[in-house]
């Protein structure tokens, strides 16, 4: 296999927007040794919500990284960022030259195992620069992941594997909702890191 190329990049969209699956990008090693040091150093917490007015507590752990300790709304709750760790700008380095984007915010998330995941939605919150790209990468165990056109309500998976990336862009969180499924068929943890630029 060829890293680092972009001759495989595709589009996994049909229409109404830009995802494009550019497969593993970091090999086996890099890609356990960040699953390690992200899982040990990253300041995570269990996500709040407010879900039909009710305060609710996800199983899954979340964290968010930032160039500063901007404050941020996600799932209607105020938070503060913390600033990049040295793994996290190495990654946004890497990232950045393969997608040809720029980040200047990360969102993680750790799912202990296949049955937790996370429902349909778009990243459309008011903070995240309009259309901006948002590059997923992934890490530990590979999950599946579904979009959902949000009119024709057509459906299209991707396996996201070890070490890879997908880059959402132009308007595919205006015209596409995605998910991650829960899954019996998981049962070890998985990172996934989502690079966005937040209008600070
Ligand atoms: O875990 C994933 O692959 C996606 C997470 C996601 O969609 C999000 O954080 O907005
Ligand atoms: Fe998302």
């Amino acid at each position: 296999m060829d890293l680092f190329s972009s001759d495989n990049i595709t589009n996994i969209l049909p229409f109404d927007g830009v995802t494009n699956y550019h497969g593993v990008i970091l090999d086996k090693e890099k890609a356990d040794f960040y699953y390690q040091q992200l899982l040990e150093n990253i300041n995570w917490k269990n996500d709040e919500a407010i879900i039909f007015g009710k305060k609710i507590i996800t199983k899954r752990k979340v964290a968010w990284y930032g160039e500063s300790e901007y404050s941020y709304t996600y799932s209607k709750v105020t938070k503060t960022a913390n600033i990049f760790t040295k793994e996290l700008v190495e990654l946004k380095e890497i990232i950045e030259k393969e997608s040809g984007e720029t980040y200047n915010s990360c969102l993680l998330n750790l799912y202990h195992s296949g049955d937790e995941g996370m429902a349909y939605h778009s990243d459309g919150e008011k903070m995240l620069k309009k259309n901006g790209a948002i590059a997923s990468l992934s890490l530990g165990a590979e999950r599946k992941f579904s979009f959902k056109h949000k009119e024709s309500k057509q459906r299209i998976d991707v396996i996201l594997e070890r070490g890879s990336l997908l880059v959402m862009k132009k308007d595919t969180q205006t015209n596409w909702l995605h998910r991650l499924p829960p899954t019996k068929k998981v049962n070890s943890p998985r990172i996934n890191l989502t690079f966005r630029t937040v209008e600070i």
